[in-house]
């Protein structure tokens, strides 16, 4: 079986083309625009190269969109400052920090800093909280990027054996804890794997759904994997430079090998990663409507 390629690319588009004519009418008929406040510390080149694209996009769709760099020793004292000033700001409706901080810089203290209701990464434990419950609230970028793709790819993911492999915050809890839930892309008997599971090809092999966000090159080998799953690949690998100095790609899967047993497969790049971004949009513009009192 040659497998189909899931692109996020493809996907991301048709839901920032809904976004765009949505960001449109809140415009015109509310007087409401999206505002989303970036902001870096430091300069680490991956970082940079995220966070401009996150502010491409946010411009395309007709956001308020803002940069904010600070320098790689700015205090933690003047972090929190300055996401006090922009939780209070009313033209703001999403603030993101560009993530890993500097190590003198306490990360959790920073994200339990931003307001909730403007927490449009999904990392504030209030948010945490409320999705494991189900209820209403911003879901983690890329767990929610995954969930949509999963869904307008009409894969069945009800009753099924979903394996995850890592146990991140931003990645292997929350999406293990979405697919277990009774909801779209959910209902699934769900597994999660890490770097102290004993035999980790015995449960990916088991596998209807194999996500993977382990954050290693190609640790998931075509032997790992059933005949017919869907795999999802979260891995951003970055293992080497073109000549021209382009960063060279590749995810957690050994994707050339593993395409050939799957039905279904995400590729790296153009796969969880434009969706990322996309529903950190798409997040904005909730905040925005709920700011308004218009959701
Ligand atoms: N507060 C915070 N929120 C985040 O959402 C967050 C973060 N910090 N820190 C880092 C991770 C990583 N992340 C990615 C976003 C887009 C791509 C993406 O668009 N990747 C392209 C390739 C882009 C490239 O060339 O690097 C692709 O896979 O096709 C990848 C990874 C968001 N993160």
């Amino acid at each position: 079986m040659t497998a189909k390629i899931i692109s996020g690319v493809e996907i991301a588009k048709q839901i920032r083309e809904e976004l765009k004519a949505e960001v449109a009418g809140l415009k015109e008929q509310h007087g409401v625009t999206p505002g989303l406040v970036t902001i870096l510390v430091g300069e680490n080149p991956a970082s940079v190269s995220y966070v401009t694209a996150k502010q491409k996009t946010a411009h395309e769709l007709g956001f308020h969109s803002v940069q904010d760099n600070q320098p790689e020793d700015i205090t933690e004292e003047a972090l929190l400052a300055l996401i006090d000033k922009y939780n209070k700001d009313p033209a703001i409706h999403g603030i993101l920090v560009q993530l890993p901080l500097p190590k003198h810089i306490n990360e959790t203290k920073v994200l339990y800093a931003i307001d909730p209701d403007k927490d449009v990464d999904g990392f504030h434990p209030v948010n945490v909280g409320k999705m494991v419950i189900g209820e209403q609230c911003f879901l983690p970028c890329t767990p929610h990027g995954i969930l949509e793709m999963l869904e307008r790819s009409g894969v069945e993911t009800s009753g099924a054996e979903a394996v995850v492999v890592g146990r991140s915050n931003i990645v292997g809890k929350p999406i293990a804890n979405l697919m277990l839930q009774k909801r779209a892309a959910g209902n699934a008997t769900v597994t999660v794997c890490h770097t102290r599971t004993r035999d980790m090809a015995f449960h990916t092999r088991r596998a209807d759904i194999l996500v993977v966000a382990a954050g290693r090159p190609k640790v998931i080998t075509a032997d790992m994997v059933k005949e017919g799953a869907v795999v999802i690949d979260v891995g951003v690998n970055r293992i080497g430079k073109t000549p021209e100095g382009k960063a060279i790609l590749c995810g957690d899967v050994d994707f050339e090998a593993v395409k050939e047993k799957a039905a279904a497969i995400t590729p790296v790049p153009g796969g969880v990663g434009p969706m990322t971004i996309t529903m950190l949009m798409k997040n904005t513009v909730q905040a925005a409507k709920q700011f308004a009192g218009l959701a």
